[in-house]
């Protein structure tokens, strides 16, 4: 057995397998967070890992969380953006090439929310860039948010993930992003929105590499390894039938959308014909029910109104617009109604 001490931590641990720090040359979202998982449950409870990777444009929301109450949608499609979520809980944040991520595996013993951040952010001040922890353990420069974190932990095995703005598109960022919708109820986690920045505002050096090698060598030092870095491309990860399937998981309309906490919708609208307030509930991202809560319109109207509303139960959350663009109202009144729940659900 051998003893690993730290040089920058008080931490001291007895493992029999070293530490070991892998660099993901994939920038698939998919790929790398079903890689990240394998690490999690594949390797040895008391093995340290330092994973580092990035991802092509995507938004990437927490395990817990609503899709329709965190990401402008129609933004999201425009751009063509995939939408992940990921295994850990947390909020919703926005990857791109410019957006570095770490992961930090250890055994359940030795994990501390706090020490993970604090190791990113040393490595940071060694680059000159004035990095703190906050009280919610996020990564800020001066008052600004530059990395979010995440933690899973299940039987002997921990990890914490986080992110790092380097040089992203902020715009992008923000734009795809939203205010949460009062009007939508859920059990779900609602982000912690904050203002962000670019590290590059205090490095104009700062980028990928110069990142991940400051981060790999503070893991190093902490952890009394030589400073040697694993590369792993998507070929490596194919090769594991549990990385491809986890991928396939991930991918599924049942990972992404079903996984939705339950959540109920108010919508209200007044028209020049009347007024309607309707309320939709949703189970695994599907719609369960389809009530009437108050209404002005004539009953003619109304029932053609709870009419589409029964032939919409049943249905995905989100084809529900394609449902009610999809059915043939002949009658004006109706159609506005159709047209107005298309935008607003
Ligand atoms: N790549 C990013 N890095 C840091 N902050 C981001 C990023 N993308 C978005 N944000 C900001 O973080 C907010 C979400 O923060 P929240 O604390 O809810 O999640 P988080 O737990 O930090 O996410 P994660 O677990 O992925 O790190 C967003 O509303 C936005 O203001």
């Amino acid at each position: 057995m051998q003893w690993h001490s730290c040089t920058s931590q008080t931490r001291s641990y007895a493992t029999s397998t070293p530490a070991r720090i892998f660099l993901s040359h994939s920038t698939n979202p998919y790929w790398n967070l079903a890689y990240e998982d394998w690490l999690f449950r594949k390797t040895p409870a008391d093995q340290h890992i330092l994973l580092l990777y990035r991802n092509a444009p995507c938004i990437v929301i927490g395990r817990n969380q609503n899709p329709w109450n965190e990401i402008n949608l129609s933004r999201l499609r425009q751009l063509r953006i995939p939408l992940v979520r990921r295994r850990s809980g947390g909020g919703t944040v926005y990857h791109d090439l410019g957006n570095t991520n770490y992961c930090l595996f250890m055994p359940r013993a030795s994990f501390d929310r706090r020490q993970g951040a604090e190791l990113v952010s040393s490595a940071l001040n060694a680059l000159d860039v004035p990095t703190r922890v906050n009280e919610r353990h996020d990564i800020v420069c001066e008052s600004f948010k530059v990395s979010g974190s995440a933690f899973k932990l299940i039987n002997a095995r921990a990890y914490h993930h986080g992110t790092m703005l380097l040089r992203s598109d902020l715009t992008s960022l923000r734009g795809l992003l939203k205010a949460e919708r009062p009007s939508l109820k859920t059990k779900g986690v609602g982000s912690v929105s904050s203002s962000v920045r670019n590290l590059s505002e205090w490095n104009a050096e700062i980028g990928h590499e110069s990142f991940v090698r400051a981060v790999a060598e503070r893991y190093a030092k902490a952890e009394d390894i030589e400073l040697a870095i694993t590369e792993i491309t998507e070929q490596d990860m194919m090769a594991e039938e549990f990385v491809s399937d986890n991928r396939a998981e991930l991918l599924s309309w049942a990972w992404v959308w079903g996984q939705t906490p339950e959540f109920t919708i108010d919508l209200s609208h007044q028209f020049d014909f009347g007024s309607l307030s309707i309320r939709i509930t949703s189970k695994h991202a599907l719609i369960t029910a389809f009530d009437v809560e108050q209404s002005t319109l004539s009953s003619a109207i109304l029932s053609q109104v709870e009419a589409l509303g029964q032939a919409m139960i049943g249905n995905r959350y989100d084809s529900a617009s394609d449902l009610t663009k999809e059915s043939h109202a002949t009658n004006d009144q109706i159609r506005s109604i159709v047209q107005w729940l298309s935008k607003v659900m």
